[in-house]
């Protein structure tokens, strides 16, 4: 059905929209394992939804509406017994453990858990719910390998070293606990990598009365954990406590075989490609750092000295690093940094730049918007120039990336973020050229 108010958008645009719709293929799955899941949850007292797994053309698996939704509907309830969480396995391990000084954050603890249960197989008194997980998780740029990690974005480089960093430390803690427990640990790296992922990827944020630290507020919450996400849907999560489920209503109303989406937050394609393996055609929340390319500015005439205070200026005035360009928009902060860095002859000793620096930080409060007009021009000559060097890096990149032999998926993620990063710093670098 499609509505008979005429879009202001021109025919052809809607034929364009329509043609792309109905080429978009929905097959419903039938597999065995989501039967038995289906049967499972109804068997455990796992409300009815309206929902079904389906695979979907350039998405994947995700959830369909089995009938017209409206606004305003919860689409999906979750009893309290199926939330995995770290208090309902405190309690589920009671007894079976022994006292141990190592606290398990929730992430450590739940990823534990079902690896555990993926290792009981059919064992596994959730096996219907385990034997549905991802087998494995290819598309995050932590199990790229060696070439396509090189060809990632720095920043997004940067957010996977920090993710490889905060594994390694909680797969470390989860050795230490397991020997604590004289517990002969057969979960390899690789194992508790699924687990650590799966939690990474799948759990929800779930508000608690409990002071618990705000990071182990998580969950696991079968069935729901088959959303995808899109930045436009409108939903609202949270646990109800009149019919102790966690519930989500969506504020969009759906159409019988569209597929139902919620929303994981405002977050942009590094953000998701780093945390999630996927990224969004067109996602508004896009950007690009140009933090590296502050750093690596070259002005001839500045000292090591001179580099240096200015870097400890910004740092001690909240201006250091995020840096960050939007389609046709310039962050405030970079510009502030910029007008900083391209003040020559910098020496805090003498009363000249002691004057700049006044009125450098007369633009961070308003007073005034500029330092002066000759360090407003070299401020936007050095902003093209190191928008002009990050485009041809994006250039190189997605010319190596052609030649490349990386597995199509993930590859084709890494050359959106460098298309769309292209149409960005297109965008700005035309405001710059337009406005000299
Ligand atoms: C919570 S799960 C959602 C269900 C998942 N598709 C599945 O089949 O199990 C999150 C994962 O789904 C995938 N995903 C979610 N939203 C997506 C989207 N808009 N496009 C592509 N993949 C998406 C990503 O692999 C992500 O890590």
């Amino acid at each position: 059905m499609f509505s008979k108010r005429k879009s202001r958008l021109g025919r052809t645009f809607r034929l364009r929209q329509l043609k792309h719709k109905q080429q978009k293929t929905v097959t419903i799955i039938k597999e065995d394992k989501w039967t038995n899941f289906r049967e499972w949850l109804k068997r455990e007292g796992f409300p009815k939804t309206s929902l079904t797994l389906a695979e979907f053309q350039d998405i994947g698996r995700g959830m369909m509406a089995t009938r017209d939704i409206k606004a305003g509907e919860v689409i999906i309830s979750v009893p309290k017994k199926f939330l995995i969480t770290h208090i309902s396995l405190t309690n589920l391990l009671r007894g079976q453990l022994s006292r141990c000084p190592i606290k398990l954050s929730a992430h450590q603890l739940i990823a534990l858990y079902l690896i555990s249960e993926y290792k009981k197989g059919i064992q596994s008194s959730i096996y219907p719910y385990i034997n549905m997980l991802p087998k494995d998780f290819d598309n995050l740029p932590l199990n790229y390998n060696k070439e396509l990690f090189n060809l990632l974005p720095h920043n997004v480089k940067v957010d996977v070293e920090s993710q490889r960093a905060k594994f390694e430390h909680d797969f470390a803690t989860i050795n230490n606990f397991l020997k604590s427990q004289d517990i002969q640990s057969k979960i390899t790296r690789k194992d508790y990598l699924w687990g650590w992922l799966c939690v990474n990827t799948r759990c929800i944020y779930l508000e608690t009365n409990n002071s618990d630290d705000v990071k182990d507020r998580i969950a696991i919450a079968p069935l729901l954990d088959f959303l995808n996400h899109t930045y436009d849907a409108k939903i609202k999560g949270e646990f109800n406590n009149m019919t102790q489920c966690y519930e989500i209503t969506t504020f969009i109303p759906y159409k019988r075989g569209d597929q139902v989406f919620i929303n994981y937050g405002p977050h942009d394609n590094f953000f998701i490609l780093v945390e999630y393996g996927f990224v969004i055609p067109n996602n508004p929340y896009n950007y690009v750092s140009l933090d590296k390319e502050y750093l690596e500015i070259f002005l001839p005439g500045e000292t090591e000295l001179a580099r240096q205070e200015k870097l400890d200026l910004l740092l001690h005035h909240g201006f250091y690093g995020d840096y960050s360009l939007r389609i046709s928009e310039i962050s405030f902060r970079l510009l502030t940094a910029l007008r900083l860095r391209v003040v020559q002859q910098f020496d805090v000793l003498t009363t000249e730049t002691q004057g700049i620096i006044l009125k450098w930080k007369n633009t961070i409060t308003g007073l005034t918007e500029i330092i002066n007009s000759q360090n407003e021009k070299l401020m936007y000559f050095y902003l093209q120039s190191i928008c002009e060097s990050a485009l041809l890096k994006a250039e190189q990149a997605l010319g190596a990336l052609k030649v490349s032999k990386a597995t199509h998926l993930p590859s084709s993620h890494v050359k959106l973020l460098w298309l769309e990063s292209i149409v960005i710093l297109h965008s700005v670098i035309k405001i710059i050229r337009d406005s000299q």
